[in-house]
């Protein structure tokens, strides 16, 4: 039976809940903070993520939108607050979980050919007896057919293109039947066309199955159409809420602790002047520090 997502909801600015949907979330945060030694990555942070939601994550290079990844993994413990995935400690969660990592991790699996990725996702991480082979093989080939890379099955991934590869991952990912699915920058350096085809996988997932997806990208307007709510993290501060609420000049500029512009164009969003353009790393490690402290002086709420 398709699965039929909820309409979108009015998100909220604090991030917390929904909007009133009684459905259990899949993910939830309450007063989370990560940090990698005295560096706060992000922190204060309330979010309830319900099944079948297509949360984007957005953010300049290094706010944490990785991190984030990797504590809904089990990956990454908090350094406050509490985390629970699917109602447990995330790592109890993983085999729940599918991941589509970012495309720079192809050197371990250069030679791996696309359907020993899928199958790996389906019995890797399983102890005890293994499915039946012919039922394994039966399978794998579903999943390669459901994203249209059955064609290039027994190609290693080192040689496929980039949209080739990402059509492979995301079937690994959903190898595991997952009800949470994390993508991690899928789009990058993928034309327009394989973005197309990339999110359009995923959201097909979402609407037969109700996965709720976490979805970071660097680049809203491929996903725009299909986001329910967006975290926005910078340098230490983030916004949760609905594209219309959180892609505006007046949150952005709080956010950053300056003038940013959000200008519409043809139903794309092109955000002007964020003081870290979405391509720089911090010029200076105390940067993220720095502008966490102008969102306090500014009396901000990061
Ligand atoms: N294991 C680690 N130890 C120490 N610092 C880390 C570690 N992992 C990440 N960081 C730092 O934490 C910050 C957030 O990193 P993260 O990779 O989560 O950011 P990001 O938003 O995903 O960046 P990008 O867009 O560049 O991928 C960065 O400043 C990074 O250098």
């Amino acid at each position: 039976m398709a699965f039929v997502p909820r309409a979108r909801h009015g998100g909220t600015m604090s991030g917390a809940g929904t909007g009133g949907s009684d459905t259990a979330a899949v993910i939830s945060l309450r007063g989370a903070a990560l940090s990698y030694g005295e560096r706060v990555v992000w922190r204060d942070l309330d979010l309830d993520v319900r099944p079948g939601e297509f949360l984007a994550v957005l953010g300049p290079n290094g706010a944490g939108k990785t991190s984030f990844v990797r504590a809904l993994l089990g990956r990454q413990p908090l350094s406050a607050g509490e985390l629970t995935v699917l109602g447990r400690p995330p790592r109890d969660a993983a085999r729940h979980l599918g991941y589509v990592p970012q495309q720079a991790e192809l050197s371990a699996q250069a030679m791996v050919r696309a359907r020993d990725l899928v199958r790996f996702g389906i019995d890797g991480h399983r102890f005890g007896p293994r499915v039946r082979t012919g039922a394994v093989r039966r399978r794998v080939d579903e999943i390669l057919a459901s994203v249209g890379a059955s064609a290039y099955a027994d190609v290693p991934l080192g040689l496929l293109s980039g949209g080739e590869r990402q059509r492979v991952r995301i079937g690994q990912a959903l190898a595991t039947d997952p009800r949470i699915l994390l993508c991690d920058e899928p789009l990058l350096s993928l034309d327009l066309h394989h973005q197309q085809a990339v999110t359009e996988l995923v959201d097909a997932r979402r609407r037969s199955h109700g996965t709720a997806v976490v979805f970071v990208t660097h680049e809203i307007n491929p996903v725009l159409g299909l986001v329910d709510r967006v975290l926005y993290l910078a340098r230490g501060g983030h916004r949760v809420g609905t594209p219309e609420e959180v892609l505006t000049s007046h949150a952005l500029s709080q956010l950053y602790g300056t003038q940013v512009d959000v200008v519409r164009v043809h139903g794309r969003v092109v955000v002007v002047g964020a003081p870290d353009g979405t391509a720089a790393p911090p010029h200076h490690p105390h940067d993220a520090d720095r502008a966490h402290a102008l969102h306090e002086t500014d009396g901000v709420r990061p």
